[in-house]
């Protein structure tokens, strides 16, 4: 029995922990590989409108003149046939409520998400499967209070459409492809889409301005995990934009937003500007090198910067949402600030999302719901909420200008196949892990210390 509690408890110490080792470094473009091609882009062609299914045209790229920012290619290759495609990167969330614990099963079974000790890794997906079945409950009643779904594929689509106008508006005509990491369009089917489209330049942006290596190292992994398996994909040029927080554009979006938020306070001068981000266990970043902590810190103090050039001084201060399981995540959190905030007598308060770039369950409900109860509950008198930048011109006229800074990183994937991943498709192996894994996740899940920890938030 005391057996079988230590075991608890050492597995649920790894729950929700990091499984990527390596220390992310502060590039924000990634280059892949060595593999060089250096373009001249000689003439722009129209392109239909993005279908993430079938994205329209043949787009050959030519002439391109791409203004301020603009970057010059020279074509050794075939330019007429060259296309480019751009890749958003996005986390995915389920559509209707049927979808919310397969959604979760996604996410739970990413081994960026959940990090088990080596001898426990078999019982990843029954672990998955148990969490997901315990924690749909609430992620439903969530879901539910925003419109009975999550409305990111709406907006990604939206965000892909105008950066794809953008592009041309440069310059630079585009197949503009949405991944999805957990649900649909999955991150494999925009790549097969890629592929029959005969992409011949990729460049690959994270809709998340700060890396972690829960989001976009989980997505970067996807991604190189199903290239390095293909002959042509593995051969296609690509650059990687593995954050982009600090660029000029981001910043003063993101300033101009909040900017126009203060003016509608009585006393905008008194307000705090509250930001929120999503936050991760402390492990990532503690132990794992997750640079999210780093980033996350340096993008406030820049924007509060650009806030200071026009005049405005307001306090602030960082906290982290949207915690999820046993383990310790980064503080401070964004309920406990907002409660000390509201007893320090503090009246006015601008919350403002920041880990990620549209309209999520997180933004909607959390904050706009539970967050501003608890605000007002805790003494705050005025409540607001800056809105995320989904389309806003500035914003996408900014990821244009990365999408065309990145281009000429881009250089072939060419990593060795990963050997361990072919476990995962031995239908014997698995059907093992699956039986004998789902007796032990069974076992060990049934402490009610794991299932408080995930059916609710906080524990
Ligand atoms: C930068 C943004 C995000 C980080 C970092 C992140 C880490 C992270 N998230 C979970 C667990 C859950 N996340 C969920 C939803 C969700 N997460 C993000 C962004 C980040 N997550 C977004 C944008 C969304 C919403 C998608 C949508 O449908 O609108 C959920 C599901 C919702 C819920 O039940 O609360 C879970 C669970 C972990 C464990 C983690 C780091 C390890
Ligand atoms: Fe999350």
């Amino acid at each position: 029995m005391l057996k079988l509690g230590c075991l608890i408890d050492r597995l649920g110490s790894h729950i929700v922990s990091v499984s990527c080792q390596s220390s992310e470094g502060l590039n924000n473009v990634n280059r892949v590989s060595s593999q060089a091609l250096a373009y001249t882009v000689r003439e722009s062609y129209l392109c239909g409108p993005v279908q993430r299914r079938n994205p329209a045209g043949i787009c050959a790229a030519g002439v391109a003149t791409y203004g301020e920012n603009a970057v010059e290619y020279e074509s050794h290759a075939q330019a007429a046939e060259d296309k480019v495609g751009v890749l958003l990167l996005n986390l995915g969330g389920p559509d209707t409520l049927h979808d919310v614990q397969p959604f979760l099963f996604n996410l739970f079974a990413d081994p960026d998400i959940i990090r088990l000790p080596r001898l426990f890794r078999f019982l990843q997906w029954p672990l998955a499967k148990l969490i997901s079945v315990v924690r749909a409950p609430k992620s439903k009643e969530g879901y539910a209070a925003i419109g009975g779904g999550s409305p990111l594929r709406k907006i990604t689509d939206e965000q892909a459409q105008a950066l794809k106008t953008a592009l041309e508006a440069k310059n630079l005509p585009v197949n503009v492809y949405v991944g999805m990491r957990y649900w649909y369009p999955f991150t494999e089917e925009a790549v097969q889409q890629i592929k029959r489209d005969r992409i011949t330049r990729l460049v690959v942006l994270p809709l998340y301005p700060q890396f972690s290596i829960s989001t976009t190292g989980s997505s970067i992994r996807v991604l190189q995990n199903i290239f390095r398996e293909d002959a042509y994909l593995s051969r296609l040029p690509v650059s990687i934009i593995r954050s982009w927080y600090q660029r000029e554009g981001y910043v003063n979006s993101m300033a101009d937003l909040i900017q126009k938020e203060l003016g509608k306070f009585q006393k905008p001068e008194e307000v705090m500007i509250f930001f929120s981000a999503h936050g991760v266990p402390v492990s990532y970043v503690e132990k794992a090198g997750d640079p999210y902590r780093d980033q996350m810190e340096e993008c406030i103090y820049l924007i509060m910067q650009r806030l200071k050039d026009r005049g405005i001084n307001n306090d602030h201060t960082l906290a982290y949402q949207s915690r999820v399981g046993p383990v310790k995540w980064l503080k401070p959190y964004t309920d406990e600030v907002l409660v000390e905030l509201g007893q320090k007598g503090v009246k006015s308060l601008l919350a403002i999302p920041v880990s990620f770039v549209s309209e999520h369950i997180e933004t909607l409900e959390e904050i706009d719901m539970e967050y501003k109860e608890l605000a007002l509950e805790s003494g705050i008198e005025n409540w607001g909420r800056v809105p995320a930048l989904n389309c806003t011109p500035s914003f996408i006229t900014d990821l244009a200008d990365a999408v065309i800074e990145a281009l000429p990183s881009a250089l072939a994937m060419s990593a060795p196949k990963n050997i361990s991943q072919e476990d995962d498709h031995n239908p014997v192996r698995y059907a093992i892990k699956m039986f004998f894994g789902s007796i032990l996740a069974f076992v060990l899940f049934f402490s009610p210390r794991m299932i408080n920890a995930f059916r609710n938030q906080l524990f």
